[in-house]
């Protein structure tokens, strides 16, 4: 034996003959009486490590560890065990770790950093589950139906600020405070004293204009604000002078006094632990030991908690075997005694897996002071473990989806944020005008000045005359039929010879190339009264020659078409001219007046439908797409899931706020498209409304996809984006859907968009009504996608939250 475990075996003897009354439980004896205190025997309180002749231990009992003896501590965690990451690369953070919480004390979790502590204490408030072992809160575990944590019962400071920087100091206090369930006047009092006790600046300043101290002070204030029973403080004395930080820990212990509350709390000032009543020396995932400070300084016979952690973590280092979970030493802490109240059964309770300290028992007693205990008046049925009998959760409230100050709360969080941003809100606004504006100035016009080189042999080309008749006159009609042309879309150029011409297209000068040969008129007059006697040398010599640049479709399609309307529209003239039927010059097919649209549709009316969807859908996609993220990455969402905020609660908050939003920007969109720009509505315009309303709903919740699915802001974006173009390609918005192979038909008709915007179409250009299966199919499918997204994005919200 080394003189370093030689002189701790010595320390330990002594201390096992201080505790004497407590050894006599190592040999397992049930003990009825008070043990003798000697004298000349020191006895020390455990609740502050101060000799106390006077002091009266309770009797003990001895018994083996239930779930009903967990369940009276404040905390108790038992073979804990939590890792990060995939299951064949797990990076194991919490490693067989035993943990006991008196109610009324104050737990202080010391430990390097990164060795757990945070895990641990998301783990127990519920933000985090374990991946093996149990954790017991204020006798319910976290998360389960009625136990109340997360809730009310635990005020939770995370290490980071996690408040709203556009909040001031009273609304964040507001806002926690109705989430608790408290009035507004009750809130305001509670507050003062906030401000005093922790002294904070006024209560008008935004929290993002406080400095460092001052907004930790206020995190510390609202896991304060509604006075719980268990308070969890991840480091809340960092960056707090050390009069404050003094006046902290005062705070702290006297809350405990009574014993109804109970404190957990950590902090890398080491020494300033010594106020608590228990310490749990935490290391690579595991308790070095959990003791009374004073009782561990004996021990180690250390002048301070730094020493003794240092001793401890060699100690550790040296006997660390491969396997962490084969190390299971049995021992008692002192520490889970429940000082506080005398009229409640105190328990010992059995620890495994806390090494460091492997000199007591094996054995977990009760010390009882009366018979009627807890588990006795139970008569050793235990309730549910997971639907506690206690606390404050009833049937009703089980069963209630929200309460009025969580709404409250969230709606003017969500309702502020806005308001403090008015600069987005205004572009918000500005923007689906804009995009309606600009589709409309810039889609579905026929385009202009479009250049056409003209070679007319017909023509002088040294005076370049080319007279325009408007009489029955068979002379230059090349000229007539040029003058037909639509002036505005076509510019004509002339050249000499056609290959000049084509040079001029194949350069880009032009878009086609005109040709007559220099006895088109005579030809063209011969071909009209020989009729089906002509030859082809004269059918040849009056036709109109044409060559185009077909490399833009749009464009070459449409002088397609005008060229062949400006050959109807002479020829119809010149016959009527000459008194001929002016049919004549039509092809042997009679388009009627049609059935739904115009003559002359254009490409805008068959696209606005789908643009209208599509920027009401993507508007919401981008609204509330990173609407959560932010919230997470503030740290915000975390600390109202500690709050017992739940995923229904806070989509259901965003699902308000955004279609108020929405409905604005909707109505901006149908007024912009409908009145302004004139945009065809034949059908009710209560449809359209509704249609279009249900597809931003629609678009919100594949947000709430995205915002719970993504960790970053910049990967939201990236999806929301990434979305776009194939919704909008696959949609049928801007190419009509029966031009798809068919299994991309049977793909397109499953997207959001798709089946909405052949609703609207008919809606909007046939008039049709509910009735018809291609109206209602649209609301039928958006109302499908709001259901699906929601749940989706409630099930991942549930998930990352557990
Ligand atoms: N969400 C996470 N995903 C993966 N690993 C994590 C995550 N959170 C924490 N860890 C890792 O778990 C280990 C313990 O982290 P934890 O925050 O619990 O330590 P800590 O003791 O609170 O540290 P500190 O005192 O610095 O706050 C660290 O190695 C950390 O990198």
């Amino acid at each position: 034996m080394s003189d370093f475990n030689k002189m701790e075996e010595a320390q330990r003897e002594k201390i096992r003959k201080m505790f004497s009354w407590s050894s006599s439980i190592t040999e397992g004896n049930n003990i009825n009486t008070m043990p003798d205190v000697s004298p000349d025997v020191v006895v020390i309180d455990p609740r502050n490590g101060i000799s106390n002749p006077g002091f009266q231990p309770l009797s003990l009992l001895s018994q083996q560890s239930t779930v009903c003896t967990r369940r009276q501590q404040a905390v108790c965690v038992r073979n804990a065990f939590k890792h990060y990451g995939s299951k064949k690369k797990p990076n194991h953070v919490l490693s067989n770790l035993n943990m006991t919480v008196a109610k009324g004390t104050i737990y202080g979790l010391l430990g390097a950093s990164g060795c757990g502590k945070t895990t641990l204490l998301s783990c127990i408030v519920g933000r985090r589950q374990l991946n093996t072992g149990e954790i017991y809160v204020l006798g319910g575990k976290p998360g389960t139906r009625g136990s109340g944590v997360p809730g009310k019962r635990v005020g939770y400071m995370p290490q980071e600020i996690a408040l709203y920087g556009e909040f001031s100091i009273q609304e964040t206090m507001m806002y926690f405070g109705w989430i608790f369930g408290m009035h507004t006047k009750e809130i305001n009092e509670r507050l003062q004293f906030l401000l005093n006790f922790l002294d904070l600046p006024s209560q008008n300043r935004l929290v993002k204009n406080l400095s460092g101290g001052q907004q930790r002070r206020v995190s510390f204030a609202v896991a304060l604000m509604h006075d719980p029973e268990l308070l969890i403080l991840d480091e809340p004395t960092v960056g707090v002078d050390p009069l404050l930080r003094q006046s902290i820990w005062n705070h702290l212990v006297q809350i405990t006094k009574d014993g109804h509350k109970t404190v957990i709390i950590t902090t890398h000032y080491i020494e300033e632990a010594r106020q608590a009543h228990t310490i749990g020396l935490m290391r690579s995932g595991r308790l070095l030991a959990e003791e009374a400070p004073q009782v561990l300084l004996s021990i180690y016979g250390c002048q301070s908690l730094e020493e003794v952690f240092l001793k401890l973590s060699r100690k550790q280092q040296g006997s660390e075997p491969n396997n962490l979970q084969e190390v299971k030493t049995n021992n008692t802490s002192l520490a889970t005694l429940n000082w506080g109240k005398k009229d409640e059964p105190v328990y010992i309770i059995e620890e495994k897996g806390v090494i460091g300290l492997n000199f007591y028992q094996s054995k977990e007693p009760q010390l009882q002071d009366h018979i009627n205990g807890y588990c006795d008046h139970l008569n050793g049925k235990l309730p549910p473990v997971d639907e506690p009998v206690d606390y404050e959760s009833n049937l009703g409230s089980c069963l209630q989806l929200t309460t009025v100050g969580k709404t409250q709360a969230l709606l003017q969080k969500n309702f502020l944020r806005m308001w403090r941003n008015v600069g987005v809100m205004l572009f918000i606004f500005a923007l689906p005008v804009m995009q309606v504006i600009l589709f409309c100035l810039a889609i579905g016009r026929d385009p202009t000045g479009l250049h056409l080189a003209i070679v007319n042999r017909e023509m002088n080309w040294t005076t370049m005359e080319c007279p325009v008749r408007h009489n029955c006159s068979y002379v230059q009609l090349s000229c007539r039929y040029l003058n037909a042309l639509p002036k505005d879309t076509i510019i004509q150029d002339y050249y000499k010879d056609p290959e000049t011409a084509i040079d001029a297209v194949k350069s880009g000068d032009a878009w086609g190339v005109i040709y007559f040969t220099e006895n088109f008129t005579d030809a063209l007059v011969a071909r009209m009264v020989l009729g089906k006697d002509a030859d082809n040398e004269t059918l040849d010599q009056s036709d109109v020659r044409v060559w185009l640049d077909m490399s833009n479709q749009q464009i070459g399609l449409m002088l397609n078409r005008d060229l062949q309307l400006s050959y109807r529209t002479f020829a119809q003239e010149l016959l009527e001219q000459c008194s001929q039927n002016p049919k004549l010059a039509d092809i042997p097919i009679q388009f009627k007046e049609p059935i739904y649209g115009s003559e002359d549709p254009s490409f805008t009316d068959f696209v606005a439908p789908g643009v209208i969807l599509t920027i009401v859908f993507f508007l919401a996609v981008a609204l509330t797409s990173s609407a959560l993220i932010v919230e997470r990455t503030e740290g915000l969402l975390d600390r109202s899931w500690v709050a017992g905020v739940t995923p229904f609660e806070v989509l259901f908050s965003h699902v308000i706020t955004q279609f108020v939003v929405m409905c604005g920007q909707t109505a901006l969109v149908l007024i912009f498209m409908i009145v302004v720009f004139q945009v065809e509505c034949r059908g009710d315009i209560n449809l359209v409304i509704i249609l279009t309303i249900l597809q931003g709903l629609c678009g919100m919740c594949f947000g709430f996809v995205i915002s719970a699915c993504c960790e970053l802001e910049r990967n939201a974006i990236q999806l929301a984006l990434g979305s776009f173009y194939p919704t909008l390609l696959l949609s049928g918005v801007i190419w009509p859907v029966e031009g798809m192979p068919v299994l991309l038909q049977y793909i397109s008709s499953i997207l959001p968009l798709t089946m909405a915007t052949t609703s609207l179409r008919s809606i909007l250009t046939r008039g049709w009504t509910l009735v018809e299966p291609d109206v209602y199919l649209g609301f039928i499918s958006s109302a499908t996608w709001i259901i699906l997204f929601l749940t989706i994005s409630m099930m991942v919200l549930k998930f990352k939250k557990g």
